[in-house]
């Protein structure tokens, strides 16, 4: 049987595509994203970091072996980690103080994506919330690893391309991405499908994370 991460990886990759080609990771790469939509990002992505470490933590507590939750807890604790380090140091660097940064309210995009994790953790199977979380570490891996093959060391961005860049994010991903692997070879066809539904649609949001940020979306209404 094809692997899941193989089938996954096939059904989104239009979409990476487009990924790899909006406008702020072209910019991101080149340099000349402005800070204003930078910081916009850091501070939205500050709050996803938050939900996202909570869902993985709720993947860890219910994971069906040590293995598969010593890998959600260990990424809990990365993305409470990349939270405070890379985001305390950036958002200083880029002008935004603490009190900014609480008043700071989710855009749309932020809401509905982590919203849309949050409540695979609670009413999803566990095949099906690591589905939904497998693009969080692929693209991101992925995103970097480009980015960084295409960005000169004096790069404002670096320390953000140096992060999703790092050989230890990408054992990390793998880690992932095997997990799946074998959490679909035990599930029958049926749930196969909504871990795909899963997967795609944590893609499409991530899509539309970097997409909102550089049209620093916000509410309507
Ligand atoms: C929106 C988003 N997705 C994935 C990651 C990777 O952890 C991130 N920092 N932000």
């Amino acid at each position: 049987m094809t692997r899941f991460s193989e089938t996954a990886w096939q059904s989104i990759a239009p979409l990476y595509g487009k990924i790899a080609d909006l406008p702020f990771n072209r910019e991101l790469a080149a340099g000349s994203l402005s800070p204003e939509r930078f910081r916009f990002y850091i501070l939205q992505d500050s709050l996803y970091l938050a939900a996202y470490a909570r869902a993985l933590s709720l993947a860890a507590a219910r994971a069906p072996d040590g293995e598969a939750a010593t890998i959600f807890t260990r990424s809990a604790q990365g993305a409470i980690e990349v939270e405070q380090a890379l985001h305390g140091g950036i958002l200083e660097r880029f002008g935004v103080d603490r009190p900014t940064a609480e008043k700071t309210e989710a855009s749309p995009t932020c809401f509905a994506y982590t919203n849309f994790l949050l409540a695979a953790a609670q009413k999803e199977s566990f095949e099906v919330l690591a589905a939904a979380i497998l693009p969080c570490f692929w693209i991101y891996w992925k995103i970097g690893c480009g980015i960084s093959e295409a960005a000169r060391p004096e790069n404002p961005y670096a320390e953000w391309i140096a992060t999703y860049s790092d050989p230890a994010f990408g054992a990390a991903t793998q880690s992932v991405v095997d997990l799946c692997d074998r959490a679909a070879l035990a599930a029958g066809s049926a749930e196969r499908a909504r871990m795909l539904t899963a997967f795609i649609q944590s893609s499409r949001y991530e899509w539309m994370f970097w997409d909102s940020a550089y049209r620093q979306e916000g509410w309507p209404v």
